[in-house]
């Protein structure tokens, strides 16, 4: 059995490390559901709505602890009821598997 994606570990990064290639990217995109991937570079993003700025505050807040925990950033927007989050690899300049791996832990 293959280890789901949540729960592989995301691996140190260096520039020059190679972007995930479209066919790679779409195997990826098919295990987190909700994601849309976008372009310029790749990325993939997520919005979710909140009932107040608190509750959308508090889940921003668990997105930036897994994010410490990975080591693996994203860029986040947030305002009242909503947050957002996208994901990309810098030193790839583009998709990699750990913007997969913290998408699927993030949900
Ligand atoms: C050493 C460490 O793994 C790197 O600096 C990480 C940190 N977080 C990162 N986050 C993202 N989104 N892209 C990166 O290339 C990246 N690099």
């Amino acid at each position: 059995m293959t280890t789901s994606l949540a729960d592989r570990a995301c691996t140190a990064c260096r520039a020059g490390t190679a972007k995930l290639s479209p066919g790679e990217i779409a195997h990826y995109l098919a295990q987190v559901p909700g994601w849309q991937l976008s372009h310029d570079p790749d990325r993939i993003e997520r919005r979710w709505k909140f009932g107040n700025f608190a509750e959308a505050f508090a889940f921003v807040s668990r997105v930036a602890d897994l994010a410490e925990a990975a080591d693996h950033h994203p860029d986040i927007g947030l305002g009242w009821g909503y947050a957002s989050v996208s994901l990309h690899t810098h030193a790839a300049g583009g998709l990699h598997e750990n913007d997969f791996i913290l998408a699927a832990r993030i949900g």
